[in-house]
């Protein structure tokens, strides 16, 4: 119910206390991230510290980071990410601020050439950040070497004006009334303004004092660095919409009594509907199977980014489709699932008390910022084609690809399923996913070599994450886990998400031959058989998220259930029950009725 400019003022008081509280309790980086999440606040915290501090580690010089990281730590200044602009975002070769040598002075001028070149959307950069990485062009001795980051300083450190030659502001009201509308994106325009020449970020590449554009040895994807950290932590993030979505929705559809009567029997619970688990259990399903290949990610960011600091670049190109592939196909899931808890819900879940309308808005965005979700499919499908054309001339894939060293066999498998119950056996699932992954990227590089295009590939990029995600789910599985019944549980949702995935795409799965139309129908009985053996441990499974109800912010679902005193309590708390005869009716409401009264004695 918070203005814009009451939810912006919260956003600040409530990031200044959290960094009063993370400095007086000590807290680690993760502890205070930690905090950070529990806030659920987006803003301008976010980008200082999930993108401002992550580019100048990956992109500064040991020098660099000594200097601007030890006053970014204690919060003596404020970062954002300043890429995209009004003309260009997924296109990071198209933008057009330029940042040109000038030797005479040592300095780089940096400055919006034109309209479409103003920086627009990054985040706390409307009102709040005292300094960014911006990334431009760089001009020297007359050549455009393309986009390198620099660090500006924006407003004074003093009384936060910004700096001469510096136009900014905020972008405007986004969607939803609440969500995204804590954060201050902004809007920037630069009239020459003049920085050190040692403000550009020179881990990749260097500007010397003449002017000379010097490469150092790493590659110059590293630009793309800091994207390809924050994909990965868009996963986790994605897995826990998620789950709050399903908690709510489970929770809810327990309490829910609809029909089903008979002599005045009790009416049945939503959730024992066929309809309701078929739409419903696949998202809990998918919410574990988000969080598994989450946490799989994070070690293989991990991984890469040991093998970076020894100058082993090997696994980079994999990390960047691993972390692109899964953040495109788990957002647009999320955002799609917390659509349908909403009709899950009926009428309530579209009340601003069932958490779920903010919930929904507060991700959409997720589908967009960070690579929009198609064109980063894109990059996937790129990665696919070479490997296949690698795996063509001989060589042996590895990591998440190793499965299209095995192509005789996968080019033409049939799947061995002949009853229901063998749907249950991992190894027939994981062939089939296999299977339909690599015939579609086979037969996607073979239309591409007759007529080359950009956009093909995309549901051969589809196929391969689903099945990154369905082997991770699998893998878990190996693993011990703690907890009487917890792994068979787990068991019975990593085959309803594979299960699910085969029924949502059997279209591919026919037309490429890995499954027959009798499987087909073998995996819908077995999917419908799996929904029923979950049913009873619905609850306990959303349950143990371990949500507080105060995290989860809906009257639909309570951890207690007292589902209808609460929607009944919220509803009285609306401004418009602040008065029993609205504002309004003496202008309006009044004169229309006395009006039509006296029409109607006429
Ligand atoms: C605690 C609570 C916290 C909550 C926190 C929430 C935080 C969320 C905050 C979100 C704020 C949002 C921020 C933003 O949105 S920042 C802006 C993000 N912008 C984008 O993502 C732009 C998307 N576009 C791109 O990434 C690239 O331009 C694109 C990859 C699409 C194309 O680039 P380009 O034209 O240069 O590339 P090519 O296709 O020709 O590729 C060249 C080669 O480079 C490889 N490549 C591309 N990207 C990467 C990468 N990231 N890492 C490694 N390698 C990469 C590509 O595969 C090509 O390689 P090959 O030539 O070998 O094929
Ligand atoms: C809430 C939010 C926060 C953000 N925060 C920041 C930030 O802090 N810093 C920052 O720099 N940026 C930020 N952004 C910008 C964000 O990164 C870009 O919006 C995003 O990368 C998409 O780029 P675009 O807007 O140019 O979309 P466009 O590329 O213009 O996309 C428009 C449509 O074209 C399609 N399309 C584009 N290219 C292709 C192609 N090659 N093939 C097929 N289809 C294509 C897309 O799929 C999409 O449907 C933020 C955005 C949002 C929404």
């Amino acid at each position: 119910m918070l203005s814009r400019k009451e939810l912006f003022k919260d956003t600040l008081k409530k990031a200044a206390h959290a960094w009063k509280r993370t400095v007086e309790l000590h807290l680690t980086e993760e502890e205070a991230n930690l905090l950070r999440l529990y806030i659920d606040q987006p803003g301008y915290v976010d980008l200082h510290w999930v993108m401002f501090v992550p580019a100048i580690k990956g992109q500064g010089t040991e020098e660099q980071q000594k200097k601007w990281l030890t006053m970014a730590y204690k919060f003596q200044i404020i970062g954002t990410y300043a890429q995209t602009e009004l003309g260009h975002g997924s296109n990071v070769q198209g933008l057009e601020t330029t940042a040109t040598f000038d030797p005479s002075t040592d300095e780089f001028i940096m400055h919006s050439p034109t309209l479409t070149s103003s920086k627009w959307w990054p985040g706390g950069l409307g009102k709040t950040s005292t300094h960014a990485v911006v990334y431009a062009r760089l001009i020297t001795e007359g050549k455009d070497y393309g986009i390198h980051g620099f660090i500006m300083q924006l407003r004074s450190l003093d009384d936060h004006s910004p700096l001469p030659g510096i136009t900014i502001g905020d972008i405007g009201g986004k969607f939803g009334s609440g969500a995204y509308n804590s954060m201050d994106n902004g809007v920037m325009r630069l009239d020459h303004v003049r920085i050190p020449r040692d403000q550009m970020l020179m881990r990749l590449a260097q500007v010397t004092r003449e002017g000379k554009y010097v490469h150092s040895d790493v590659p110059k994807q590293l630009l793309y660095g800091t994207m390809v950290y924050v994909r990965q932590t868009i996963v986790a993030d994605a897995s826990r919409a998620l789950s709050r979505a399903v908690c709510i929705a489970v929770r809810y559809g327990a309490i829910r009594k609809q029909f089903g009567s008979k002599a005045g029997g009790p009416e049945t619970q939503v959730l024992n509907y066929k309809t309701q688990q078929s739409r419903l259990f696949p998202f809990l399903a998918s919410a574990y199977a988000f969080r598994f290949v989450g946490q799989w990610l994070k070690w293989l960011y991990t991984d890469v980014t040991q093998k970076l600091e020894s100058k082993d670049f090997s696994t980079l190109p994999e990390a960047h489709a691993c972390t692109a592939g899964l953040k495109s196909v788990t957002t647009s899931a999320t955002a799609d699932a917390i659509e349908e808890c909403q009709k899950l819900c009926g009428g309530h879940g579209y009340l601003n008390s069932s958490g779920l309308p903010e919930l929904f808005a507060v991700n959409l965005p997720a589908c967009t910022y960070e690579g929009d979700n198609v064109v980063l499919l894109l990059q996937v499908a790129r990665f696919l084609m070479k490997t296949v054309s690698q795996v063509a001339s001989g060589k042996q894939p590895v990591g998440t690809t190793a499965y299209m060293g095995n192509i005789q066999h996968l080019m033409q498998c049939k799947s061995v399923v002949n009853t229901v119950e063998d749907w249950l056996n991992p190894a027939a699932i994981k062939e089939v996913f296999e299977a339909r992954a690599l015939r579609m990227a086979v037969n996607c590089a073979q239309n591409i070599s007759k007529a080359p295009s950009q956009e093909e590939g995309f549901e051969a990029a589809v196929a391969h994450v689903q099945l990154i995600i369905v082997t991770k789910f699998i893998e878990k599985l190996q693993e011990d886990i703690l907890g009487h019944g917890v792994k068979e549980q787990l068991q019975k949702l990593c085959g309803i998400y594979a299960l699910h995935l085969i029924h949502k795409h059997l279209g591919d799965f026919l037309s490429t031959g890995c499954v027959t139309a009798r499987q087909g129908s073998l995996a819908n009985e077995r999917l419908g058989k799996l929904y029923a053996q979950v049913r009873p441990n619905a609850v306990a499974l959303v349950d143990a998220f371990d949500y507080t109800d105060h995290y989860l912010g809906s009257a639909l679902g309570r951890y207690d259930g007292d589902v209808y005193s609460a929607l009944y309590k919220e509803a009285w708390k609306d401004p418009l029950n602040e008065t029993v005869v609205p504002d309004g009716y003496q202008e309006h409401l009044r004169p229309l009725l006395k009006q039509q009264l006296k029409l109607s004695r006429l």
